[in-house]
């Protein structure tokens, strides 16, 4: 116990297996916790008067009970023997081996096959805010900074396992990105410059950052250095693979900050069956491609020339399906070769998958002459990516059994013909079967007993065997060892003699097969840089036969990309609704045509239920896809690359932040409406519907206003309820209605769901209602209350009053003396600074300080 609390005294934070004989055992509160996470029995032991709760496992389940206990968040610290007990007279050395805690785990059990495992370090700079993120069972190691809306994002994205930040900005962090992350805290000296340097630049034997583009990224550095950091604090040193870091130049990638990600549900659900965007797009068939399709869904690209690349590629996979099916029977062949390389770095790798290591290689070798003959640039591109690694393949060809195991401990693992000594040993293990028949004819015959055997067990190794009847016959020198009640067990001095060359032997080839295969594996590590480019060209191709493989699958076409400002999608599709639909039913494809001349904002009216949701997520969707690289759910489409999507959704709840939905709602809409560029496509869903109908009409007009008005004229899909919002068109040249259409019958609406020129003039709630089987008592009242409503108060006087509104007084960007001034009394004008709560105050000040700075910017 002295020697356990010493060694748990360095790890507080840690829950301690240690090894005690077969066992891993936990004590005190590591046991209770244990017991609770594993379901294993919670026992005590006296230690010197106080009760000690313990609870253990054999240390053969290490890798059942390991991965329960990271995934429910503990970091686990393993203590293993350091000397072999039998060596030693004295307490077993003991220290730990490994850390493994949630975002830190190289154990495959641990991991999940198709998705990276990130570690995550962030730092508060003064200015800006740095990321780190480590793989550290890929080797990818990546960096960036940018304000905390941007950090924020890549969070998202990246859905790191573990944070590391400084103990003094646990709350900021929390305040910030809010608290579902799992966080671990490090002291503060950490993150400090010359130790982050001094550490990255050890690590990859280097003098400056420089070559890795990253060097003045200041905070980005400071956490990467505390991965790093972390890395050495949980005893991970052999890191061979990670030979690179890389910022994440997100100026790359098109823009979408995390509610639009969360709203058009790309990998993460609102609802636990809803499908997501992924799941069906992923077609890919290693681990590697859907590690990064994933990466390719949360950074599409901005670059035509990069785009054009892919669908070139994708083309040229549809058109060519021999070719398609080739590649992905091959690609079925390939193990994680990125998994499986970082395995060699740490030393990990097991004699079978150094064997599948090889089989892979093998089956890369076809894949880059399929497409270093293709007619297809970008495919023949791809080909020159991949190395063969020939010399690596043929030595483990040439080193290992083709059927070897997982643990080199058990041997058959060092293939015949490889090492002499080895042949010999193992030629001397097998014979004995021949010798000891051999021996026992002879003894049968001097002695003249027929019933002789010979046998061996773990007392007194091998023996042989008399039955009773022949007792009398057995020679002098034989010793007696056992009786038995019909037969007697005597060893020979010949027989002991031959035992110790036998299990020497044994013993000998154990060592010499695990020394040769430590051999192997240090001497592949040469191999660790070109074995991941393969990987990332496999991963490549999977994706973009994953891509053609879609396409074929749900009748998707190659968009056209070019770098005009407009978007023509004709019969376009929600890729994730239609795949969903019950047999029979189709969906209904529809057009939706932007460009910043004629049709800039589209003011889409219908009743609930009637598809207006669907289609401006279909569009966001679509042109996703394209600048992923992948062909869109349409008859034809024409995409003037995209920089930015946003999207909002009325009235989206946000309890868990503490503000009320539609201060949420305000709060989205406007950094919306502070970031618009003329790429920018902006999808406003039901904006204003989270307050009351005037107020929600009021601001919903002054936003598509504030929308045409803007410079940028970033194109718009806003859809709504508020049927007033249709009268803008006359005022506002850019502004378009269509509805969703429906076909009113006697009692009920059909939804045709296509979309058509004009608004529509009611808003059908209440026919929902009844379609979702509210009484009949509430569906009647509710249509006498709309008349009277209706009658007091006709739509017609609400848009006269509107647009008397308007008449008075049009938001303008130029025109007003000062705008600003103009722009905060509009902002103050309508508080009632009596129900104000102090932090609505203090937003509502900082939005004035924003646009004060935006003025003090743009007027500079
Ligand atoms: N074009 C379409 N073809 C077939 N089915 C569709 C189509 N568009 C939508 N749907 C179906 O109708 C359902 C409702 O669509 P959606 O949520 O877009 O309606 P909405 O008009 O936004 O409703 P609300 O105003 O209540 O939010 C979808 O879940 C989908 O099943």
């Amino acid at each position: 116990m002295q020697q356990y609390n010493s060694i748990k005294t360095r790890y507080p934070d840690a829950l301690l297996l240690f090894r005690v004989g077969d066992f891993y055992e936990t004590f005190g509160e590591d046991a209770v916790k244990a017991a609770g996470i594993l379901d294993i029995i919670l026992t005590h032991r006296n230690n010197g008067g106080d009760k000690t709760e313990l609870a253990g496992f054999p240390h053969h389940a290490l890798n059942t009970y390991l991965p329960k206990l990271v995934r429910a968040g503990q970091r686990v610290a393993i203590c293993d023997q350091l000397e072999d007990p039998k060596q030693t007279k004295t307490i077993v050395k003991r220290g730990v081996t490994e850390l493994v805690t949630p975002g830190v785990a190289l154990n495959d059990d641990i991991l999940q096959a198709r998705k990276n495992n990130f570690l995550c370090a962030v730092h508060f700079g003064a200015r800006s805010t740095g990321i780190a993120l480590l793989d550290i069972s890929t080797g990818e190691f990546l960096t960036a900074e940018g304000n905390t809306e941007q950090i924020d994002k890549l969070l998202q994205n990246f859905n790191p396992s573990e944070i590391l930040i400084s103990k003094k900005e646990k709350n900021s962090f929390a305040e910030t990105f809010g608290r579902q992350w799992h966080l671990f805290l490090l002291d503060d000296w950490v993150f400090q410059e010359d130790y982050a340097h001094e550490s990255l630049n050890t690590h990859f034997k280097t003098t400056s950052l420089k070559g890795f583009g990253v060097d003045h990224l200041h905070n980005g550095i400071l956490a990467s250095g505390a991965v790093l950091h972390y890395l050495s604090e949980t005893r991970h040193k052999q890191l061979g693979h990670i030979n690179k870091i890389q910022r994440i130049a997100e100026e790359e990638y098109i823009w979408m900050d995390r509610f639009t990600i969360r709203n058009l549900e790309l990998y993460h659900s609102q609802h636990e069956q809803a499908v997501t965007l992924l799941e069906v797009i992923d077609k890919t068939l290693s681990s590697m491609g859907s590690r990064m399709i994933k990466r390719w869904l949360a950074l599409p690209l901005k670059n035509i020339a990069k785009i054009k690349k892919r669908h070139e590629a994708v083309a040229h996979l549809v058109q060519d399906e021999a070719m398609l099916d080739k590649l992905q029977g091959y690609i079925k062949k390939i193990a994680d070769l990125e998994r499986l390389i970082s395995k060699v770095a740490t030393g990990k790798i097991n004699p079978r998958e150094t064997v599948q290591l090889k089989n892979s290689l093998e089956a890369i070798i076809p894949i880059r002459q399929q497409l270093s003959e293709s007619s297809c640039t970008a495919l023949k591109k791809l080909s020159e990516g991949i190395s063969p690694c020939e010399a690596l393949g043929n030595r483990i060809k040439e080193m290992l059994m083709e059927e070897a195991g997982t643990h080199i401990q058990k041997g058959d693992t060092i293939a015949p013909g490889y090492s002499e000594e080895l042949d010999e040993l193992r030629n001397l293990a097998t014979s004995g079967k021949a010798y000891l028949d051999q021996m026992l004819e002879r003894e049968s015959e001097r002695t003249g007993i027929p019933s002789l055997k010979i046998a061996s067990n773990n007392v007194f190794g091998y023996y042989i065997e008399v039955r009773n009847t022949h007792k009398d016959k057995v020679p002098e020198e034989w010793i007696r060892k056992q009786t038995l009640v019909n037969a007697e067990r005597y060893i020979t001095e010949e027989l002991k003699e031959y035992e110790v060359k036998i299990l020497g032997a044994q013993e000998r080839i154990l060592e010499l097969e695990q020394q040769l295969f430590g051999q192997l594996v240090v001497w592949m590590r040469e191999y660790i840089s070109p074995v991941q480019q393969n990987a990332r060209a496999v991963a490549e191709l999977d994706c973009l036969c994953g891509f053609a493989q879609l396409a074929k699958e749900n009748r998707y076409v190659a968009p056209v990309m070019d770098d005009s400002t407009e978007i023509e999608i004709l019969n376009g599709r929600h890729p994730v609704i239609e795949k969903q639909l019950p047999p029979g039913k189709d969906y209904v494809p529809n057009d939706v045509i932007l460009n910043r001349d004629e049709q800039q904002i589209i003011m889409i009216t219908g009743p609930n239920m009637s598809g207006k949701s669907a289609l401006l997520r279909q569009t966001a969707l679509i042109v996703l896809l394209a600048q992923m690289g992948s062909f869109v759910p349409a008859d034809s489409a024409r995409i003037g690359v995209v920089d930015k999507i946003f999207t909002r959704v009325g009235a989206s709840d946000n309890i868990s932040m503490g503000e009320s939905t539609f201060m949420v709602e305000m709060n989205e809409t406007a950094t919306i409406l502070n970031n618009l560029s003329e790429r920018s496509l902006v999808l406003l869903d039901e904006i204003g519907r989270g307050t009351s109908t005037y107020d929600g009409i009021s601001i919903a007009w002054a936003i598509s206003e504030y929308l045409h008005e803007h410079p940028a004229r970033a194109k718009t899909l806003f859809a709504t309820h508020y049927h007033e919002l249709n009268e803008m068109s006359a005022t506002f040249e850019r502004i378009k209605n269509y509805n969703v259409s429906v076909k009113e019958l006697k009692d009920k609406v059909l939804f045709l769901r296509k979309l058509e020129p004009g608004g529509s003039e009611h808003s059908f709630g209440i026919h929902v209602a009844k379609m979702a089987g509210m009484p009949q008592q509430v569906i009647h009242k509710a249509n006498k209350i709309l008349k009277r409503l209706e009658q007091s108060h006709s739509s017609e006087e609400l848009t006269e009053d509107l647009n008397a509104v308007q008449n008075e007084m049009q938001l303008s960007f130029f025109n007003l003396d000062d705008p600003l001034l103009e722009q905060i009394k509009e902002e103050l004008v309508h508080l009632d600074i009596n129900t104000l709560t102090p932090v609505e105050a203090l937003m509502k000040l900082n939005e004035i300080k924003r646009m004060l700075s935006k003025n003090k910017r743009a007027s500079s």
